[in-house]
């Protein structure tokens, strides 16, 4: 349950959510859709399944038929309570609109209920959204395995790190709107508090959140006539709960009867009157990964951005598979051969392709309307001065590797050369290929898998149609979320 945050004046809040499931029965019908149960309910919402009502209508076929109706009603709340519930869903369509990603539960519609017999429910805002199966709330309680909690950590990352890049902070994120696909993906929802980063590094939101997961700035942001700052440390602060929850059975990190001593107990630690005291099963990975998000000033946690924390996650989820002594190897001459690929002409012998692969293989579960790979990656670049030109000049063109499990040295590159801002199409990942070290120290093991087109980014000589090579991730900030490629032994 949300409720508001500390200090906040009077606002919309839990009161009506328990008896809300029964303001929609079974067969009741919401635009095309048809109610079928009840899935839950929060502050300002109840949430039903719903399900297509005329399978023939235009567009049913590239719509899901089994969907979720998130109805919030305003009849009956004072003025300004009203506003904020219109505010919150507000939010949630823009979101939905302009900021749509695999990582975000996806707004199908929304509209408004005229029910002039049904007092309750006139006026009420309906959200359609894509269904989910659970909450990682739900996933709990029965304990997480490390490898499930690093796929489910790592996809909630993907979903921060989009929603940072658009400019949006979320604001509240919990388990609860951690959604699970039928497919296992995982989905960030419940955009109503969220904040527009409107300067940059902040925006502002209602002086609302969900106590257990608001940083410690929080408890004393003064509320000013845009509501109270919000910045993206705030999210990853949230993350760093939900880690420790994720492998403490959903056990609280700080300790307290309710929600307000857990608060006190979280002013203790920011003022460095207690330790940070986690659960002994927290792994030691992800123990200092939480320490970090949990870093107690904004300032501490602004250095650990959501791609930041995608990416350590990325390097130790590789890890296992590269021995040590094959990391040891990389000293001052690899790198210098790395650098010099930044420099170098079109190099490299033939371009290694997968015999039948198309590429456009649905993900698992197939969903219809859900990006499915190929997916977007920009290049990056990060020599600043290559960043600033645009004229492709050859010094500053980037190779893409022909073997993601060989050095990525100049014999290992196709001809087709790219540069910063190429947008290229990938379509699947790999976590544990050779080390890279690129110009600003950043190593990683993370490759994609790109589809080369034929034409040649730059105008240099085109590829064969459908060949493919191979981009290191520390040549792009995104990470879209690709499943990931066969293990790359096929012929050459
Ligand atoms: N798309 C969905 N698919 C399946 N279940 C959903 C979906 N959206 C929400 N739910 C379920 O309904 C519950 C309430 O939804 P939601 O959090 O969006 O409402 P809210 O009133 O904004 O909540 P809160 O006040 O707790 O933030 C969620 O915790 C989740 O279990």
């Amino acid at each position: 349950m949300r409720v508001q945050g500390p200090g906040a004046p009077g606002g919309p809040g839990a009161s009506w959510d328990s008896s809300g499931t029964e303001l929609l029965p079974a067969g009741h019908r919401v635009g095309d859709w048809v109610v079928t149960e009840p899935i839950g309910a929060g502050g300002w919402a109840t949430v039903y399944a719903g399900t297509r009502s005329g399978a023939d209508a235009p567009g049913a076929a590239q719509e899901p038929r089994e969907v979720a109706l998130k109805i919030m009603p305003t009849s009956g709340l004072a003025p300004r309570q009203a506003r904020s519930v219109a505010e919150a869903a507000r939010r949630e369509v823009e979101i939905g609109v302009r900021a749509g990603h695999p990582r975000l539960i996806r707004l199908l519609d929304s509209t408004v209920l005229s029910a002039p017999g049904h007092p309750a429910l006139d006026g009420a805002i309906v959200l359609v959204m894509e269904r989910a199966g659970a909450s990682l709330r739900d996933l709990l309680g029965a304990g997480i395995t490390e490898a499930e909690g690093a796929r489910l950590i790592a996809g909630i990352c993907e979903g921060l790190a989009h929603l940072h890049r658009s400019g949006w902070v979320h604001a509240d994120l919990k388990p609860e709107n951690v959604l699970i696909g039928e497919d296992g993906s995982v989905k960030l929802s419940d955009f109503g508090l969220a904040a527009e980063l409107t300067t940059g590094t902040h925006g502002h939101g209602p002086p609302m959140g969900t106590l257990d997961y608001l940083p410690p700035e929080r408890w004393r942001a003064p509320l000013g006539e845009l509501g109270v700052e919000v910045r993206p440390s705030a999210d990853i602060w949230a993350l760093g709960v939900v880690i420790h929850e994720v492998f403490a059975s959903g056990a609280p990190l700080f300790s307290g009867a309710t929600p307000v001593a857990r608060g006190a107990a979280v002013q203790e630690y920011a003022a460095g009157r207690a330790p940070l005291r986690m659960a002994n099963g927290v792994p030691e990975f992800w123990r200092a990964l939480a320490t970090d998000c949990l870093a107690p000033t904004h300032a501490a946690r602004a250095a650990h951005t959501a791609e930041s924390l995608l990416e350590r996650i990325a390097v130790r989820q590789a890890a296992p598979s590269v021995p040590r002594s094959r990391t040891g190897r990389f000293g001052r001459a690899t790198r210098i051969a790395l650098l010099a690929l930044a420099a170098c002409g079109a190099i490299g012998p033939a371009i290694w392709s997968y015999a039948g692969h198309t590429g456009r293989e649905a993900a698992p579960g197939g969903r219809v309307g859900i990006a499915e790979p190929p997916l977007q990656v920009r290049v990056f670049n990060a020599e600043k001065g290559c960043r600033e030109r645009t004229d492709r000049d050859p010094r500053c063109s980037l190779g893409l590797a022909i073997d993601p499990m060989r050095p990525y040295t100049a014999g290992n590159v196709v001809p087709t050369r790219v540069w910063h801002a190429d947008v290229l199409e990938a379509d699947c990942q790999l976590l544990s290929g050779e080390v890279v070290i690129d110009e600003s120290d950043t190593r990683s093991t993370h490759w994609f898998r790109i589809r080369l087109p034929s034409a040649g980014p730059g105008g240099g000589p085109g590829a064969e149609p459908g060949a493919i090579a191979w981009l290191p991730a520390v040549r792009t900030k995104d990470r879209p979320p690709l499943p990931g490629c066969p293990a790359p032994t096929a012929a050459r």
